[in-house]
């Protein structure tokens, strides 16, 4: 028997070993559901037991392992997806990437073996396993591996995949980083940040899953297309309960229907909202100007005006959510009806303390009133003159003094902050927050909010910061992420972008003004083409020569018309929310994060001319493409490159 074939071999073992894994648990369910003690722990061991079945019988069919490490004579462990049970009493056959032993595939080397005599890592074509690869640890020369190469060059199609296979070792290290700690990478574009973050949270989920089952893992995305083109990697992976949104759909609570003047928004998102807000709602409580007398049959009892005033000072010092301290201003001031009422031989009954709270209720509305976030916000935006008067300018006043009561994205902002005032919101227990420079202050205190006893992964590239108030640096940013300790750690090879796009991009960073490190481009092939106004046609055309998926990238306002003026040249594109398909028009707006095998990108210039930090817009832009790039019209005239463009 060759090597191969041995191979192959156990890859059918495995596949017996995943059938046997099914069939135990089918046949638990059946013995479970008869063994339990009863009825409550009956029903939960069935559910567990039924969706272990459900999530083995539904687990997509990939190849069963990627990698073998031989860490002595005959010793071996493989490598793969899932772990896959050996028959009884035996070892696994296969060990998840994600298990402390794994952890060797990715980080062994020459020089550190960590017991390590031989990797292998293989190749397969679909299901069939048509090569492997051995790298000797312990003497030799390194090689670089083709499979590795070659999957990081293949050409895309359809929604991100996992890179389970190939994570490079400064990747590892960030996903398989404690739980407690946050982290915040920044990395430029390809460097694998989202991919980092995916796996980081698929890790987290199996090194910690009965905390983080409780408490939950939450991924922000920048939009829904990103989040359509992310959503299969966790799936894939097994983990199907993590939570992936955007910010804007987090925070909705009003329905939009309005948009913010440019000068509206950055006050809303402004940090100095914050204590805006929280004067407008404390400033609804109010000194006491009478005692609480409650009516109870011919009494009626009384609280002393001295007394209520101490009872709200004191809860307004202990800083409780507002609803908090407006229940317990309630409690005390009935549990003070009650010692009277008690040192008279009254018997205070539930029935009574309720009639006394509801009593109470109306005297209590008078000084620490009950309210809703929208009615504030209401108020607030109605009010040049009220809460933001010294605390915001006159003219930043008058630019979130609203006319017509329409709610903007911005406004949900601003509810939420107050909301977080009001009660304690629902906490994460890791939250993985993607294009984190493009996050206002607010937004961040947002996030802050739902990981104040988790922790955060932050990932983000200072030079694609697109929004009026994209981060300068990551420190500020940390801090209003409520993290300011977290560690920041650069990615700097690039597994998308090849090195002639890289060089371009590269060339940008000086106008952008981003302190960040340069990448340098794991892809040595891939095309660079720069061609004249008025060739978007053809680029395209001939870019549907090549296998992989094509992205037509132009600025918003232009789209509508190429895309037209594509159709009538026989080109069909499809929407960016629509992944998989062969060719996409992508709005430069909507382009974070995504990828394309090849991309056309169509005039530059009117792409850095539709708003602000257009130059960073056309960087991000310049860096979806996996093989080709096509730029059609010129580049805008840059410090760094001159007159003539870069070829
Ligand atoms: N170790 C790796 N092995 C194989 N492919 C990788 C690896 N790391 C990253 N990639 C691939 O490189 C591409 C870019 O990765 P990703 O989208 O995570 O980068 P990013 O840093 O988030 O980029 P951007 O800032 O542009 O959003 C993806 O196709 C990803 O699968």
């Amino acid at each position: 028997m060759t090597e191969l074939e041995s191979e192959r071999a156990y890859v059918t073992e495995c596949r017996k070993g995943l059938q046997r894994m099914l069939d135990g648990a089918r046949e638990n369910v059946i013995v479970g559901e008869a063994v339990a003690g009863d009825r409550y722990s009956a029903e939960r061991l069935g559910r567990h037991l039924k969706s272990l079945a459900k999530e083995l019988s539904e687990a997509p069919e990939g190849p069963p392992f990627f990698g073998r490490l031989d860490v002595e004579e005959g010793h071996r462990y493989y490598i793969g997806r899932r772990h896959i049970s050996g028959e009884t009493g035996h070892p696994p056959v296969v060990i998840d990437w994600r298990a402390p032993v794994s952890t060797a595939f990715y980080r062994a080397h020459a020089g550190d073996r960590r017991g390590i005599l031989m990797r292998r890592r293989y190749g397969w074509a679909d299901l069939t396993l048509t090569g492997f690869e051995d790298e000797h640890l312990d003497g030799g020369a390194q090689v670089a591996s083709r499979i590795l190469a070659a999957e990081i060059e293949r050409p895309r199609v359809g929604p991100m995949r996992d890179i389970v296979a190939t994570i490079q070792p400064e990747q590892d290290e960030l996903v398989r980083a404690e739980l407690e700690e946050s982290i915040c990478v920044q990395g430029a574009p390809g460097t694998g940040k989202t991919a980092v973050g995916l796996h980081r949270a698929a890790y987290l989920l199996y090194a910690h899953r009965q905390r983080l089952d409780r408490h939950g893992v939450l991924i922000l995305g920048p939009n829904r297309a990103f989040l359509g083109y992310i959503g299969a990697v966790l799936p894939a992976l097994g983990e199907v309960d993590v939570e992936q949104t955007t910010v804007d759909d987090l925070l909705r609570r009003v329905q939009v229907k309005g948009t913010d003047s440019a000068e509206a928004a950055v006050v809303k998102h402004d940090e100095r909202m914050a204590a805006v807000l929280r004067k407008a709602l404390y400033g609804r409580i109010a000194k006491p100007a009478e005692p609480v007398a409650v009516r109870d049959g011919a009494f009626v009892w009384r609280v002393q005006q001295e007394d209520l005033r101490r009872i709200v000072d004191d809860a307004r010092r202990a800083a409780l959510p507002y609803r908090i301290g407006r229940e317990r201003v309630l409690s005390q001031t009935v549990a003070l009806i009650r010692r009277q009422a008690e040192l008279r031989g009254r018997t205070a009954t539930a029935a009574w303390m309720r009639a006394m709270t509801r009593g109470a209720t109306p005297a209590i509305d008078a000084v620490w009133p009950n309210v809703k976030a929208e009615e504030v916000l209401t108020e607030l935006l109605a009010d040049p003159t009220g809460p933001a008067e010294g605390i915001l300018a006159p003219e930043e006043r008058r630019a979130i003094t609203r006319a017509r009561k329409t709610w903007t994205a911005a406004d949900n902002v601003l509810i939420d902050e107050l909301e977080g005032l009001l009660d304690h919101p629902k906490g994460y227990g890791h939250v993985i927050v993607d294009e984190a420079q493009d996050l206002s202050p607010m937004q961040c205190r947002a996030i802050a909010r739902r990981s104040e006893y988790g922790s955060l992964t932050v990932l983000g590239d200072l030079a694609q910061g697109t929004t009026p108030w994209a981060a300068a640096d990551w420190a500020d940013q940390l801090k209003s992420l409520g993290k300011p300790d977290a560690t920041v750690i650069a990615l700097t090879t690039g597994f998308r972008v090849p090195a002639a796009v890289v060089e371009l991009a590269n060339g940008l960073l000086d106008d952008l003004g981003a302190n960040v490190p340069r990448t340098r481009s794991f892809r040595s092939e891939g095309r660079l083409l720069m061609r004249a106004d008025g060739e978007a046609a053809a680029a395209v055309t001939e870019a549907m020569a090549f296998e992989g998926s094509v992205g037509v990238i132009a600025a918003d306002h232009e789209l509508p018309g190429l895309v037209a003026r594509l159709r009538a040249a026989g080109v069909d594109l499809a929407p960016v929310d629509e992944p998989g398909a062969r060719v996409t028009a992508v709005p430069a707006s909507m382009a974070k994060g995504l990828e394309y095998d090849h991309v056309v990108v169509v005039d530059p210039e009117a792409i850095v001319a539709a708003e602000p930090r257009g130059m960073n817009r056309l960087y991000v832009a310049l860096t979806r493409a996996v093989s080709r790039l096509d730029v059609v019209g010129p580049l805008p005239l840059t410090r760094t490159r001159g007159a003539s463009g870069p070829r």
